[in-house]
């Protein structure tokens, strides 16, 4: 069947390097994906392969990896977890039916560096900082960061991906407990529960100073319409609230079906009783309410904060108190935990505080202890979890469609590099997608950071995962552009080829250089198996199992069965033979699959039958 023919108008260049993070309100996707088991045989191998760079392949710590380490790819043949905060129990069983467990709580930062390099995972809750220094001391043995909760900003995101490692959360379990502490605080602070409780034990009875204020009909004003937001809109509308939120990514969709309006910062602001923070920290929202927007805010509003103490300029917000600008506070959350003992907030009439225990449920904590093993296991085990904050996300079904384009991807790389006469100096490299489908229903993430594994681990020790392909192509000063083609046809099958082209370098095998300067080498999933299909100019046909030599030959008869036959002496199985032509008795382009790696000696014979030019052997 003929190629379909691009549509010119169609040819979309598309981005450089885009980074491999997903956005945060994507990292914390509600459900947990597992990999559906693939039809074939062939496919599970393949699936294997894909997935193997979270799991077995990375560098195990050279201080304490054991000459005969067992092929799991773990040290002591299990992984070793740490958990350094508490977890719930249920957790804890599935962790230790998996790996060997060591729960060390409260480790001192230097506590933690010491042991770090000896573990494969580690999983925290918001009381351990795993700062670079962490990944640094674990000696690239670290794997996976489980976050036994929400929020992320304990962890440097940054260092982690630089170090390969995949850090998941726990993004679900315990939003309604969170959500349940906001309204709790909520009810108890505008009915002064904290401060009569205190009174009355020490022995008052103070009826005309506890006078709280009404919720029905007071506008409450939530900033993060996200999981936790909308499920404590939901119950403020249940007390008689008037809810208005303020989210820049939130769908008003969403917002309408719960019954809150969406609305501008300002407005969320100048026109609350009652604001409720739910946003994550990030460098956006850091002291998000300052000076300047508690000025802006009706006197004698209301703030809760069962999000993070850093959303908060909390001098400003004293000050804001002690003006009556704010009338009352409640606090789950400090900028630094746990607060100073003189902290003014914890110390202040009008604030009611509890430390940190939005998420401290029986039920919460069982969930996410769940929650956080599964991701943590699976990860380990090579599975791409969908609560992985700092590597691609694909949905089950469309990485079962991908499997077998990732296997060619890599392949395809790993062709090309070698194909590099010197293995190295490559700093500009083009993939060309041609599919039928559109560019938005055609997620490349995963195929290049394929395609870049394939570039750059034959040519250096580097170790390369879906989490920092794009950090190293960067960091090697690698640039990777894509472009889609799109073609006429169903769009049934994701992709009809992929191109990898390296420019400006030289060729150990000339012929691969296309007419327009670049190596070129082109592939087709055919049957669910990856095939190379073209090099340079020319057209071959060779299934990309094994290992692969380029001849480059005057078109002649015979020249198969004497390549074959000094194949055939050594031992050397021939799995698939193509003969590409530019035209008949003019230059051609043999390519072999042979399924052991010929000697050297096998090569020089080829090398020396007359009619070829030039030969390469390549590993896949
Ligand atoms: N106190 C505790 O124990 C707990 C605290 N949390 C914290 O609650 C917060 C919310 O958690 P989830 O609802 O699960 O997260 P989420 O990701 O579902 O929701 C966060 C929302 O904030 C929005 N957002 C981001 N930047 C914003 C900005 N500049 N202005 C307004 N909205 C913005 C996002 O679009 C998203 O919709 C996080 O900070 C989390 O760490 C969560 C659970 C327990
Ligand atoms: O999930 C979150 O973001 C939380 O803040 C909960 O923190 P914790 O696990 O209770 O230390």
């Amino acid at each position: 069947m003929a190629a379909p023919t691009p549509t010119t108008a169609a040819r979309a260049a598309t981005t450089h390097n885009r980074p491999l993070l997903p956005s945060p309100r994507g990292a914390l996707a509600p459900s947990f994906l597992r990999l559906p088991p693939l039809p074939r045989a062939q496919a599970h191998a393949q699936r294997a392969r894909l997935l193997a760079p979270v799991a077995a392949a990375a560098p195990a710590a050279p201080s304490t990896a054991s000459p005969d380490a067992p092929a799991t790819g773990f040290v002591s043949g299990k992984p070793t977890v740490l958990v350094a905060e508490k977890l719930g129990a249920a957790g804890l069983a599935l962790l230790r039916e998996f790996a060997n467990v060591d729960c060390s709580y409260g480790l001192s930062p230097e506590e933690l560096r010491a042991k770090i390099s000896l573990c494969d995972a580690l999983i925290v809750r918001s009381g351990t900082k795993v700062g670079r220094d962490v990944f640094e001391a674990s000696g690239g043995r670290l794997r996976v960061v489980g976050r036994a909760g929400v929020g992320i900003d304990n962890v440097d995101l940054a260092a982690a991906t630089e170090h390969g490692c995949l850090v998941v959360n726990a993004p679900t379990a315990n939003t309604v407990a969170a959500a349940e502490h906001g309204i709790a605080l909520l009810t108890a602070m505008a009915r002064n529960i904290a401060q009569a409780d205190a009174s009355l034990k020490a022995g008052k009875w103070q009826r005309n100073k506890y006078v709280g204020v009404s919720l029905v009909g007071k506008t409450l004003s939530i900033l993060g319409f996200g999981k936790v937001g909308s499920e404590v809109a939901r119950r403020a509308k249940g007390l008689g609230m008037h809810v208005i939120a303020h989210d820049p990514y939130a769908s008003a969709d969403r917002a309408r079906a719960i019954g809150v309006e969406l609305v501008s910062m300002e407005e969320a602001m100048t026109t609350a009783d009652f604001i409720s923070l739910h946003m994550p920290l990030t460098p956006a929202t850091n002291k998000m309410l300052n000076d300047e927007a508690f000025a802006k805010m009706k006197k004698g509003v209301r703030i809760i904060n069962v999000a993070r103490g850093g959303v908060i300029d909390e001098e400003a917000l004293v000050r804001a108190l002690d003006s009556g600008i704010v009338a009352q506070a409640a606090l789950d959350v400090f900028t630094k935990e746990p607060p100073a003992a003189d902290n003014k907030l914890v110390l202040h009439e009008n604030v009611t505080v509890t430390p940190h225990l939005g998420a401290s449920t029986v039920e919460a904590q069982e969930g996410v202890a769940i929650e956080i093993a599964e991701a943590v296991i699976g990860a380990l085990k090579g599975e791409l979890a969908a609560s992985a904050v700092n590597a691609p996300m694909v949905p089950a079904e469309v990485l079962s469609e991908l499997a077998p384009f990732v296997v060619l991807a890599e392949k395809l790389g790993r062709l090309a590099v070698q194909l590099v006469a010197g293995g190295g100096g490559i700093k500009s490299v083009k993939v060309t997608y041609a599919s039928a489908r559109a560019p938005d229903d055609l997620d490349t993430r995963l195929l290049r950071a394929m395609i870049t594994k394939g570039l750059i681990e034959p040519i250096s020790s580097v170790f390369v995962n879906l989490v920092n392909a794009d950090f190293t192509a960067k960091q090697r000063g690698v640039r990777i552009t894509e472009e889609r083609i799109l073609l006429d046809g169903s769009p049934e099958t994701p992709i009809d080829y992929i191109q990898v082209q390296i420019a400006n370098v030289e060729s150990k095998f000339p012929s691969a250089i296309s007419e327009t300067g670049e190596i070129t080498v082109e592939g087709r999933v055919k049957d669910g198996v990856p095939h190379l299909t073209k090099v340079g100019a020319f057209q071959v046909d060779v299934s990309l199992e094994g290992s692969l030599i380029l001849c480059r030959q005057v078109d002649q008869p015979g020249m198969i069965g004497a390549v074959g036959s000094v194949l055939g002496e050594e031992n050397v199985n021939v799995s698939f033979m193509s003969v590409g032509r530019l035209a008949p008795r003019k230059h051609a382009v043999m390519a072999i699959g042979v399924d052991e790696e010929p000697s050297k000696s096998t090569l020089t014979k080829i090398g020396e039958i007359p009619a070829i030019e030039e030969f390469v052997f390549l590993k896949l």
